[in-house]
């Protein structure tokens, strides 16, 4: 048994030296003036134990990660229709591309591109308010996270929506198709809010657990979602977390991942545990450079990859 503090203390201290590398993302005004130096690490464990390095205090944008949550609650809403909205294959385009919509009829590729995860929230929705299924979002990543100070940055929703031209597109685009089931600017309204969860790494990594564990979370006992079905989040996760850079991820890390453009990553540890990293300098296919980095360096310490 590798010892874990260890890891993450080495994991931490061997990415820093890279800390401030990579480009912040500007594209949404209120993310731009986020300080690039900032790094943080950190790993839950079932037994409720977390390991931290860094900056993993702090709250950040969470951004894309939160599509790994609106798809476990979508699931848990509609079940396997979900997949009449949205597909399970890695794009290999950019999250915001819009491409592959048009050649096939407005069904995105899978849940963790931008046009999947808005069909997904789309779906998650089910006939409910905006504001309703943002409460049962916000809801769940309190209970997951432990902790009831997890909340809507409405600054960066704000700007999202001020500078949201391009998931608009993206939207009206699948609308014309009929992929949606409720206005455009409904699911915008929540998809839009979902990104904009302000969280840490710690509270991140303990949100994450229950992917790492079947669909229980295993310090509550609480069965969240089926079994297989979170079995296939981590296999989405793996295949698109990264958009066109999953194969490099995984390659790299071997564990499923999903990053955000806030510069923070989720990584699933079948069986063990669940680790975030948040550092906001972004590779050019918008994920945290140093983040995956660290996240490299403590699945081949920990021999955590799930290849080993
Ligand atoms: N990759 C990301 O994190 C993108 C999320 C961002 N809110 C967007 O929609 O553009």
């Amino acid at each position: 048994m590798p010892d874990l503090a260890r890891c993450v203390a080495e994991a931490y201290q061997t990415a820093l030296p890279h800390r401030g590398q990579g480009k912040v993302a500007d594209y949404i005004p209120a993310l731009a003036g986020v300080d690039p130096d900032r790094f943080g690490f950190a790993l839950a464990l079932p037994d409720g134990t977390v390991h931290t390095a860094g900056d993993a205090d702090e709250a950040f944008s969470i951004q894309s990660v939160s599509k790994v949550f609106t798809l476990a609650l979508a699931l848990r809403r509609v079940g396997s229709s979900l997949w009449d909205s949205v597909g399970r294959e890695p794009s290999g385009s950019a999250f915001n591309s819009i491409v592959q919509l048009e050649s096939e009829q407005g069904v995105p590729r899978n849940p963790f591109i931008n046009a999947g995860a808005i069909a997904t929230t789309d779906r998650l929705i089910d006939g409910r308010s905006a504001d309703e299924a943002v409460d049962e979002i916000v809801a769940f990543m309190r209970a997951r996270a432990g902790d009831a100070s997890v909340a809507i940055d409405t600054g960066v929703a704000g700007s999202e929506n001020d500078t949201g031209a391009r998931n608009r597109s993206l939207s009206y685009f699948m609308d014309a198709f009929g992929t949606l089931r409720h206005p455009v600017e409904t699911v915008l309204s929540v998809y839009f809010r979902q990104c904009a969860l302000s969280m840490s790494c710690r509270q991140l990594a303990q949100a994450g657990l229950f992917l790492a564990f079947e669909g229980r979370d295993p310090r509550t006992g609480e069965q969240l979602l089926d079994p297989h079905r979170a079995r296939r989040i981590n296999a989405i996760m793996m295949l698109c977390g990264h958009y066109d850079n999953s194969g490099e991820f995984a390659f790299r890390v071997g564990l499923p991942g999903k990053s955000g453009v806030g510069g923070g990553i989720l990584c699933i540890a079948p069986g063990q545990g669940s680790i975030a990293v948040w550092s906001p300098g972004l590779n050019e296919a918008g994920t945290s450079l140093v983040g995956a980095l660290a996240l490299e360096h403590f699945a081949y310490a920990a021999g955590w990859s799930v290849f080993d």
